[in-house]
């Protein structure tokens, strides 16, 4: 892989910081020096904790719904709402259900007491941000999940898993008929469409949560929009160095480079550069020490036929709030899609910032 990509860092023409939680760096450059990255402290978040191992015989769940809920459709959320409904984190021993469940209980939002989880802590009961949840194995999933919705019928699942079980995941949500937000990657994109297509459900599927980073996503899609083949014979060279758990290739990277295809680049998925390696990560890519178990930098270098020409985009982000905000905005963007009745189909994070449903 090519070092120079990711250390380079030209004068930003543009730069954006989420000051308040200090994690997130992403700049636009062109053509200019080589050097250090914007970086921020460390934001480390809680470890879960097991519990004891006696199994939750009935769940049940209080509800609350606002009333304003029910009466809003498209408006944009004031801070004086009182917004609430039960979540279902699946994957909630992860580092991405934990963050969620931590940034839906500050936000006021119920915890169901059941996660969906892997086979090996099926049975378990863990404890995430103070709520005790039982995890459920691959096994009997569906009665589970359609006497939960029995019981919380303005439930809304949240998914959080890993790349093999998007498909199964979104096929069961759809059968069941709960609205659900996918922020888990990888799976068979196109089978999941066609799933949730076919089901007429709602859904909110996004492989990229962070507000900012949808933002910058929207831009490079309407920059595609407005000037197709802007880059033609353009090469474009992307890197994206993520903690070494990390199982499948950013998806986030994908829809960029759907962008750049549009703009007239030629590039094949597989060209996409992997950094797992925390020692390249270190001494390569420059992600700080402290946030190599947990950061998502990407680099998309352009280069122009003659090399006269070249352009980098990137978007580094440590931590994981900024991804687990955006995903409660959006649950709750979606609970009021369902309790307005609004069109079944399946919204994006783009949707969620048009609509302004952001706390
Ligand atoms: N959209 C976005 O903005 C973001 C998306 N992601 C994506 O979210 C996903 C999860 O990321 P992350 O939390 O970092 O990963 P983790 O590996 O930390 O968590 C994965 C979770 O899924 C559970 N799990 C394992 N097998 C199954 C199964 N068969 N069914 C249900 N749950 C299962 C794991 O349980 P156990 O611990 O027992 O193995 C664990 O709780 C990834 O696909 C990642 O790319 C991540 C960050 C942001
Ligand atoms: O697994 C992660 O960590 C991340 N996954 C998402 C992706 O694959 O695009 C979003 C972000 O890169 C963090």
């Amino acid at each position: 892989m090519s070092s120079s990509i990711l250390q380079s860092s030209p004068k930003p023409l543009f730069f954006i910081s989420n000051q308040k939680q200090k994690t997130f760096s992403s700049s636009l450059h062109v053509s200019q020096s080589i050097n250090g990255q914007q970086f921020h402290k460390p934001c480390f978040s809680k470890p879960f904790t097991l519990v004891n191992k006696k199994p939750i015989t009935a769940i049940t769940a209080t509800q609350r719904i606002d009333k304003t809920l029910a009466s809003s459709s498209s408006s944009a959320m004031s801070s004086e709402e009182n917004l609430s409904f039960p979540i279902m984190v699946n994957g909630c021993t992860g580092k991405m259900g934990k963050a969620v469940i931590e940034a839906g209980v500050s936000a006021g939002l119920q915890v169901l007491p059941a996660s969906f989880g892997s086979e090996s802590k099926a049975g378990e009961i863990v404890e995430v941000a103070g709520k005790e949840i039982r995890i459920y194995g691959p096994t009997g999933r569906e009665s589970i999940l359609t006497s939960l919705l029995k019981e919380n019928p303005n439930m809304i699942v949240i998914d959080f898993t890993v790349p093999d079980a998007v498909n199964a995941n979104a096929e069961l949500y759809s059968k069941v008929g709960v609205p659900f937000v996918m922020g888990t990657t990888g799976g068979d994109l196109e089978m999941l469409y066609d799933t949730m297509e076919n089901s007429k459900g709602y859904a909110l599927i996004s492989p990229q949560m962070g507000k900012q980073v949808v933002a910058f996503i929207a831009a490079m899609d309407i920059m595609a929009e407005q000037f197709p083949g802007a880059f033609s014979g353009y090469t474009l060279e992307v890197t994206e160095s993520h903690q070494a758990s990390k199982l499948d290739t950013s998806g986030t990277a994908k829809n960029v480079i759907k962008c750049f295809q549009k703009l007239g680049l030629s590039y094949d998925l597989d060209q996409i550069q992997q950094i797992r390696d925390p020692e390249q990560q270190l001494e390569m890519v420059g992600v700080p020490e402290e946030h190599l178990l947990l950061h998502a930098f990407h680099v998309y270098h352009l280069t122009s036929p003659d090399k006269t020409v070249s352009f980098e985009f990137q978007h580094n982000v440590c931590g994981n709030s900024t991804y687990a905000e955006g995903t409660i905005d959006a649950a709750i963007f979606l609970a009021k899609k369902v309790q307005s009745q609004a069109e079944k189909r399946i919204y994006d994070m783009g949707d969620v910032l048009r609509e302004g449903n952001m706390r």
